[in-house]
C-alpha cells in the first residue's frame, strides 16, 4: 500500500472483485487495488502516480471531466459509466460508485467492470441494427458501409472488407474495399484474398496473427506491423455466399471471443445481404429487358419523362428513334427461337454501339427497339444516327453458324416537333417508321 494511502483502506481490499482507487486533487492515483490488473491489464504498480485520465478511451474525457467535477464538489455518485483503454488495447467499461473524502482530500471510487454486459448490450443492437440497415440503406455499398460502422462499434477495426463469391463462375469480387492506411495495400489484399478464399472454401471462419516482413526484419518495430485479421463466411441458403473479414489495428491482437462474436453477427449481415440483393435483383428485373439486359418500356418512359423535362427548360431537340426488324418472324420460323433470340442479343448490342453513353436504348418487345437521342441540335443529326443503326444493324451475323442479315426499318419523332409528352412522341416514330415499312415491302413488290 503507498505511503500517502489513508489508513482507511481495509486490508481485504485486494479480495475485492472490484478496484478500489484513491485519485488525489490533481486527478493522480494514489492507490488501486490488485483487481485493476484483472480490469485494465496494468498491475497497481502501473497505475499508482499515473493520471487516472491517461487510462481512458478518448471519447469519455469530456464527460469523465465534468463528473469529477460534480464528485469532488461533494455529490457522491453510484451508477456513472465510462471506458478505459486496457493495457492490450481493448475497451474496458466500467460502472463506478464514488464520492469526494473532504478529510483526506481523495477521491475515492469504486470501479466495477461491465464490459461483459455492455458487449452482449452492444451486440443486441448490433444485430438490431443490421437487420435495420438492410430495410434502410440505398444499395448494396450502402449496406455495407453500415456494417462496417456497426462492427467497427463492437471491434477495434483498422481495415474491414467484404467479398463476393460469384453464384455461377466462382470468382471472388471485393464490392467493398479494404480501406485501410496500411504501408503495403498489395501485402493487405493479398492476405485478404487468401483468407477469403480458405473461408469461403472450407466454411470455417479464421483467425491470424500477422507480422508484416517489415515489421519481422525490424526488431524493434514489435507492434508497427503486427496484427490480427479475422475472416469469417457469409452463409446463404445455398452456401457460402462470401466472407466478411475485419483487420485489427497495429499491436492489438483480436482473441477467440472475436471470432465467436463476429461469427454470430454473420449471419444477420448474411440475411441482411441477401435480403438487399433480392431487392436489387425484383427491381433489375422491374426495370430491365432480361434478354438483352437493356432497359425495358417501363424505365425508357421514365428515362424519356426526364429528358423531356429538362427540354422543356433548355428548350433544344430531343429525337426518339423506332427501330423495328423486318421480317425477323422468319428467323424465328426457319432457325428457332433461340436462334431468334441470339440475333435480338446482337441487335441490342450493336443499337448500344451507335449511341453516346448518355442516350437510352430500350426493347419495348419483340423485334422492337426504340433510342432516346438527347442534346440534338438539328434534326439532321438524327438521321446521321438512324443511318449509323441501319448500317450497323445490316452487316451479317453469325448465328449459330449460319451468316444471317437483318433490316431494321426505322421512325424519327422530335421533341417538342411531334408532340409534348412521351405518348405522342412514341405513337409519332411508331407510325414513321411503319411509313418506312410499309415503303420497302411495296417497293418489293
Ligand atoms: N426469338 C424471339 N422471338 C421473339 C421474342 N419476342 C417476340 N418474338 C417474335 O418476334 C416476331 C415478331 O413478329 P412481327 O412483329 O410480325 O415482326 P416481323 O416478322 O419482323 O415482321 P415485320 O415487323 O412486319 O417486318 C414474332 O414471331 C414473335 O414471336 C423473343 O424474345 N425472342
Amino acid at each position: 500500500m503507498n505511503a500517502q494511502t489513508p489508513a482507511l483502506m481495509p486490508d481485504f481490499a485486494d479480495l475485492l472483485l472490484d478496484a478500489v482507487f484513491m485519485v488525489d486533487v490533481l486527478g493522480r492515483i494514489v492507490y488501486v487495488s490488485a483487481a485493476c490488473e484483472r480490469i485494465f491489464g496494468y498491475t497497481p504498480g502501473e497505475m499508482i502516480g499515473r493520471e487516472l485520465f491517461d487510462f481512458l478511451a478518448p471519447e469519455d474525457r469530456a464527460t469523465t471531466r465534468d463528473e469529477a467535477k460534480q464528485v469532488m464538489a461533494g455529490y457522491p455518485r453510484i451508477g456513472f459509466e465510462n471506458r478505459y483503454v486496457r493495457k492490450d488495447g481493448r475497451r474496458a467499461s466500467i460502472m463506478w460508485s464514488a464520492r469526494w473524502s473532504e478529510a483526506d482530500q481523495l477521491r475515492i471510487g469504486v470501479a466495477r467492470d461491465v464490459t461483459k454486459r455492455k458487449h452482449a448490450e452492444a451486440m443486441q443492437a448490433a444485430t438490431y441494427a443490421i437487420s435495420e440497415a438492410a430495410h434502410t440503406a440505398g444499395d448494396l455499398v450502402a449496406l455495407f458501409r453500415e456494417i462496417h460502422r456497426i462492427i467497427a462499434e463492437l471491434l477495434p477495426v483498422a481495415g474491414f472488407t467484404i467479398a463476393m463469391c460469384d453464384a455461377h463462375t466462382g470468382r471472388l469480387a471485393f464490392p467493398y474495399p479494404l480501406d485501410d492506411q496500411a504501408d503495403a495495400p498489395a501485402e493487405q489484399e493479398a492476405i485478404a484474398s487468401r483468407m477469403c478464399t480458405d473461408v469461403i472454401g472450407s466454411g470455417q471462419s479464421k483467425l491470424l496473427h500477422h507480422r508484416s516482413p517489415a515489421a519481422l526484419s525490424d526488431a524493434s518495430a514489435s507492434s508497427g506491423g503486427s496484427a490480427s485479421w479475422l475472416a469469417v463466411p457469409l452463409f446463404s441458403q445455398q452456401g457460402a455466399m462470401g466472407a466478411l473479414i475485419v483487420k485489427s489495428r497495429a499491436g492489438t491482437f483480436y482473441t477467440e471471443q472475436d471470432q465467436e462474436l463476429l461469427q454470430f453477427v454473420s449471419t444477420q449481415v448474411a440475411t441482411a445481404i441477401e435480403r438487399k440483393q433480392l431487392h436489387a435483383e425484383l427491381l433489375r428485373m422491374a426495370q430491365y429487358d432480361a434478354l438483352t439486359g437493356l432497359p425495358n418500356r417501363r424505365l425508357f418512359h421514365d428515362r424519356m419523362e426526364i429528358a423531356l423535362a429538362r427540354n422543356r427548360r433548355e428548350q433544344k431537340r430531343v429525337a426518339v428513334l423506332y427501330v423495328d426488324l423486318d421480317d425477323f418472324k422468319r428467323v424465328n420460323d426457319l432457325l428457332g427461337h433461340a436462334a431468334g433470340d441470339l440475333l435480338l442479343q446482337e441487335v441490342s448490342r450493336r443499337l448500344t454501339q451507335c449511341v453516346r453513353e448518355e442516350d437510352t436504348v430500350a426493347r419495348l418487345g419483340g423485334d422492337e427497339f426504340v433510342v432516346l437521342l438527347e442534346h440534338v441540335p438539328l434534326p439532321g443529326d438524327a438521321a446521321i444516327v438512324a443511318e449509323k443503326i441501319r448500317s450497323a444493324v445490316s452487316q451479317q451475323a453469325s448465328i449459330d453458324g449460319q451468316q444471317l442479315r437483318m433490316l431494321p426499318s426505322i421512325g424519327i419523332a422530335f421533341h417538342p416537333d411531334h408532340g409534348d409528352d412521351a405518348e405522342q412522341l412514341l405513337k409519332h416514330a411508331d407510325k414513321a417508321m411503319y411509313s418506312a415499312k410499309t415503303v420497302k415491302v411495296r417497293g418489293s413488290e
